[in-house]
């Protein structure tokens, strides 16, 4: 299929007074890891309920891989996983009882080494036959995630997957999010409001503030748009600082130059890393640091949140 996996066109979403959803255009391309970041009760769910046919939408249209999901539910259902926000599983039966179950109300025969490759795929092989009540949530969550594998889904729809587990568990279920995409080249739509998580994963984000999207983009560019298009970069070097900047600031394209510490700060047109990097060693500065600095997204989050509410 070419086009975008998920595209969502001018959804609204109405619950009596409540509009969940407002007049949101949307698109996730193949392959890609897509975050919608936002707020409790900024629509996230409700816009992920809709692409799984569990909500109809008051306007708009949406298609998840070319199909209408309120008219194809069980097509899109087919190929779509689903990871909620809280998974339940029966806490008597063990992992591996626990997905024959699903697998089985999902009409999927034959689906042992399905479960088999999943629970591998997540890491829960050696607990595979221990009871899901003794897990840990981490492992409740990640067990959520092999459910939604048995399937063999090309897109996968995650609502805060990372929501109440310890570091180690975030970790764990964001390094499988990149397996995903990257060995499998799944298309991940996941929400969440935990900042840093999204920025680690996706590699587009869109900003949700009551019902509209307020920003879009990869994160670089929400930080550009933010900067008014420059970019600074941090420049650190063993030797005569003063000379450095000078040097940095005659480049063509590079703004300013600031001190922040030990480090230099090139205000730039855009990224000249590799021009600064020339020019500093030609000139027999020894560098230590160059990076490219990028606003952090709670810093974006934050800056886009208050523009709209102020
Ligand atoms: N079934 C419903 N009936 C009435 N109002 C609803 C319903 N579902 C959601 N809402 C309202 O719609 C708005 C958006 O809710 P939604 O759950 O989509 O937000 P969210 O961004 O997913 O937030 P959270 O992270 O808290 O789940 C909220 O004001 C919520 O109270």
């Amino acid at each position: 299929m070419d086009g975008p996996v998920i595209s969502i066109q001018g959804l609204t979403k109405r619950y009596g007074e409540v509009t969940a959803v407002r007049d949101l255009d949307l698109e996730v391309r193949r392959g890609e890891v897509y975050g919608l970041l936002g707020p409790n009760g900024a629509g996230k769910t409700t816009t992920i309920l809709t692409l799984l046919g569990l909500c109809e939408p008051t306007a708009g249209s949406v298609r998840v891989l070319g199909l209408d999901p309120a008219r194809e539910a069980v097509a899109v259902k087919r190929q779509v996983g689903y990871v909620p926000d809280s998974v339940g599983f029966y806490p008597t039966l063990t992992g591996r009882e626990n997905l024959r179950y699903t697998a089985r109300l999902n009409g999927i025969r034959s689906a042992e080494d399905r479960i088999a490759d999943a629970l591998e795929q997540v890491g829960l092989a050696d607990a595979a036959d221990t009871r899901a009540g003794a897990y840990s949530r981490g492992m409740v969550q990640r067990l959520g995630i092999a459910d939604a594998l048995v399937k063999r889904p090309s897109v996968m729809i995650l609502d805060e997957p990372t929501i109440a587990i310890d570091p180690e568990g975030v970790q764990r279920v964001l390094a499988l999010i990149r397996t995903l995409r990257a060995e499998h080249g799944m298309t991940i739509l996941l929400s969440s409001h935990l900042l840093h998580q999204v920025q680690e994963v996706c590699d587009r984000v869109g900003i949700f503030v009551r019902g509209r999207l307020v920003a879009d983009g990869s994160v670089e560019e929400l930080s550009r748009r933010l900067s008014g298009g420059r970019t600074v970069v941090e420049v650190g070097v063993a030797d005569d600082a003063g000379t450095a900047a000078q040097r940095v600031a005659k480049l063509d394209g590079v703004q300013e130059v600031e001190r922040e510490g030990d480090l230099l700060l090139a205000v730039c047109e855009q990224d000249m890393r590799g021009r600064i990097a020339d020019a500093l060693t030609t000139a027999g500065h020894t560098l230590l640091h160059l990076r490219q600095r990028s606003s952090h997204l709670d810093e974006i989050y934050h800056r886009y949140f208050h523009e709209r509410t102020d």
